[in-house]
């Protein structure tokens, strides 16, 4: 690239920021227009409030008034919002207005055009795109097209163009430093540059160098399932927040930041990776951990954690054929036959009491229940039994209003108790004083039996608790399970109960019985389910999230070889496996194989660990060889460890100690937190500190670190190829560094042939 060439470049880039620091100027005069205005109307409104309480009309006329301010103030405070995160956009494109250059020649356009793509579109005062935005239709030519014939989809259909030049740039607070022509995707100059740099504890957009497979991920609208299958540091959790900045602009009309879900793997991922997409100007989507979401859906319930789950299989033998059926498909559908066939018989019915007394009995409710013939489906008919019971409690009301202890109190009644009964209806609205007096008589009794009413509309007189019960002793087993185990798994299920504690493993089917039962848990609002480490998920989860989303559309990531949970499955089998238990019409299969998180060594040495690593492929950056330690006593291995990290702290900003389990962890924070400024992390943390962290792998999914040292990596701490998944998911954690520390001779899984010690530089003090 000549220098006048980019001194050109450079001379438009000025241009730009300089119409953008115009535009900056005009945007901060209009937001405090609108921050003033905003006051005025606060002022006011707070004026308001403390009048005209005592007189009944007054406070009527004074509340429809206090409405239509408070409408008001909402519309200004969404205009303020709106010219606020404006200027925020401008403020980040002054800085870097564009990272990309298109020179396209239409065929009906006599001259050859260049578009610049950045974060966000501007345009000028006369209506010139100065800078188009990444996700517009003719930017998707930046990332998929090779020079030359090129097409792109657009609303109004596919459009042709010739693609004549494409140039990536990259500029800092106004000033291109580099900028490279390529004729690929999105070149590895720019990329290397990119993850060259280090990690400063929060995960940063890519939309300057998506590669081609993400953008496919991205920009997918038509499948119904979506899975990503990708290598570790592939780029799936980052094209999974990417797509939703796209789908957000794609849909912008119909489509909300609140409609989108995405399942994450801990906390600390959460806060991890959110400030992605406000640093594209959009809105975060909801995030929820799967432990969150069972809690909240099992309130009152101690429901077993995945993590708690992996620490307690570490020390009691799992029956793996049961624990397969309890996830499968198999399992999902049992519960839908047996709920649909359930006769009411059978049905768990329990009292509805009030005061220590039976106010419906639950052979009246199954009676109830039974009127509806078997092929209505049982939701419905649970609901239709809701409606005869509300309407059996307002009899009931009414026949209480009459007694005397209703009219006693109607007579203690203060005015304003008596106005707050009668809610919105007016003061003379009831031809006869004694229909007023009966309908305050109602409310009253209402009142006082809200907990029944509250009972039938929460459906607590079903006990799902003891139906599952009654679905597990008639579940139909598959062969490998034997009746003697399964009755193991109902009498666990029926103790833990009793003590208010659910397994991970029951929570599924669980949760769906109550909902095909009772008709409740759906969410109709999300249109978008995002699961991240899906690999962690078993079937059964996920058939229930989506029976509880019906109206979303679902992205699935993951990566079998990380499975600390379970067994590896290959991509396909995955697929085929979930879109026939999640009936999905157009499911689409997208595999990343390139690496991009870790150096070419650390990659190297990762993918040699995994039996068909091969299929890896890693991206070229060099660096260091991981570094194997190896001491013979604790002693020497703290020794060893404080010096390594003293070492790395000297270079990296994050530096993390990876451990098995949640033990390891307190132990190596015990031994080092008085010399290391050292934070223990544990599944309540929500943000990374500043120095040394150390964590069992688990709370590390899905995050990156600039230095890793996995601690205890010997032939005892990970005997067998059970524990691949495990160590693979520490050593894909590093980006610059990797340290692996042993007590004792090393892991089989690392002294195995398929790793050359050429790919290691290895550290061994022979014990004295
Ligand atoms: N196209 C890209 N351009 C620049 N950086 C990228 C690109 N793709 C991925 N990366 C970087 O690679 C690293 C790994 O990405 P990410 O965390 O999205 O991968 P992942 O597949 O979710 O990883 P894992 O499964 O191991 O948690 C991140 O630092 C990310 O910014």
């Amino acid at each position: 690239m000549t220098t006048n060439e980019q001194a050109n470049e450079q001379r438009r880039v000025d241009d730009v920021v300089h119409q953008i620091g115009n535009r900056i100027d005009r945007t901060t005069a209009e937001y405090n227009d609108a921050h003033q205005e905003l006051r005025n109307v606060l002022k006011n409104y707070s004026e308001n409030t403390s009048v005209n309480w005592f007189e009944v009309d007054d406070r009527i006329e004074t509340s429809a008034e206090l409405q239509q301010q408070r409408a008001l103030v909402s519309r200004l405070t969404e205009n303020q919002n709106i010219i606020e995160n404006q200027l925020h956009t401008f403020q980040e494109l002054q800085k870097s207005p564009y990272f990309g250059r298109i020179d396209i020649q239409d065929p009906d356009e006599a001259a050859p055009e260049s578009l610049y793509i950045g974060t966000a579109s501007f345009v000028d005062d006369d209506e010139n795109f100065l800078v188009y935005d990444w996700r517009a239709p003719i930017s998707s030519i930046y990332y998929n097209g090779v020079l030359g014939k090129v097409a792109y989809s657009t609303p109004a259909g596919t459009q042709q163009t010739d693609l004549l030049k494409k140039r990536q740039f990259l500029i800092q607070d106004g000033q291109i430093k580099s900028m490279f022509d390529t004729n690929e995707t999105v070149g590895d100059e720019m990329l290397q540059h990119v993850l060259g740099e280090q990690n400063d504890a929060t995960m940063q957009n890519i939309v300057a160098t998506i590669q081609r497979e993400q953008n496919d991920i991205i920009r997918d609208v038509h499948s119904d399932l979506l899975v990503v299958q990708g290598v570790a540091g592939s780029g799936k959790t980052s094209a999974i927040l990417q797509r939703i900045a796209f789908l957000l602009y794609h849909s912008r009309r119909d489509l909300e930041a609140d409609q989108i879900v995405l399942f994450s793997p801990n906390r600390l991922f959460s806060h991890y990776i959110s400030d992605v997409l406000p640093s594209l100007g959009e809105r975060n989507m909801r995030q929820v951990t799967l432990a969150e979401f069972l809690t909240q859906r099992f309130q009152g319930l101690n429901v077993q954690t995945q993590f708690a789950r992996y620490e307690s299989d570490q020390q009691h033998p799992v029956n793996l054929a049961v624990r397969r059926f309890q996830e499968s498909a198999a399992m999902m559908d049992a519960v839908a036959d047996y709920c649909q066939q359930c006769p009411a018989d059978q049905m768990q019915f329990t009292d509805i009491r009030f005061k220590g007394r039976v106010f419906f009995d639950h052979d009246e409710i199954r009676a109830i229940y039974a009127r509806y013939p078997a092929t209505v489906p049982p939701a419905e008919r649970f609901l239709k039994t809701k409606n005869v019971l509300e309407k059996r409690l307002k009899h009931r009301i009414a026949e209480e209003a009459q007694a005397d202890w209703v009219r006693d109190t109607i007579d203690q009644l203060s005015d304003e108790d008596y106005h707050n009964l009668l809610g919105a209806k007016h003061l003379g609205q009831f031809e006869q004083l004694d229909d007023e007096i009966d309908f305050i008589a109602r409310e009253i009794v209402r009142r006082r039996f809200r907990q029944v009413d509250d009972a039938i509309y929460n459906g607590y007189f079903l006990d799902v608790y003891s139906q599952y019960t009654a679905f597990l002793q008639q579940c139909p087993l598959p062969q490998d399970v034997s009746a003697a185990d399964w009755q193991a798994i109902v009498d666990r299920y029926n103790h833990d109960i009793e003590f208010h504690k659910l397994a991970l493993t029951d929570a599924a089917p669980l949760l769906y019985l109550r909902d095909l039962l009772t008709g409740g848990g759906l969410n109709h609002q999300m249109q978008h389910l995002f699961v991240d480490e899906m690999q962690d998920y078993s079937i059964a989860q996920l058939i229930y999230l989506q029976h509880a989303f019906p109206r979303a559309k679902l992205t699935l990531l993951g990566d079998s070889e990380q499975a600390l949970f379970k067994a590896v499955e290959s991509p396909e089998s995955i697929l085929k496996k979930l879109g026939a238990a999640l009936h999905a019409k157009h499911a689409r299969l997208i595999t990343l194989r390139r690496s991009y998180r870790s150096t070419l060594p650390i990659t190297t040495f990762a993918k040699a660990l995994l039996p068909d690593g091969d299929q890896i492929e890693a991206f070229n950056r060099p660096g260091d060889l991981p570094k194997v330690v190896i001491r013979y006593d604790a002693p020497a291995a703290f020794k060893a460890l404080a010096h390594e990290l003293t070492a790395e702290l000297a270079d990296n900003q994050t530096v993390a100690i990876l451990t098995k389990n949640t033990a390891e962890a307190k132990y190596v924070y015990q031994e080092l937190h008085a010399d290391f400024d050292l934070t223990r992390l544990t599944d309540t943390d929500r943000s990374l500190p500043q120095g040394v962290v150390v964590l069992p792998i688990y709370l590390a999914k899905g995050l990156e670190f600039d230095s890793v040292i996995a601690y205890n990596v010997s032939a005892e701490n990970y005997p067998t190829d059970q524990f691949t998944g495990t160590l693979y998911t520490i050593a894909s954690r590093a980006m610059h560094h990797l340290t692996l520390l042993s007590i004792g001779p090393v892991s089989p899984l690392i002294a195995s042939e398929r790793i050359p010690q050429s790919d290691l530089q290895i550290e061994h003090e022979l014990s004295n």
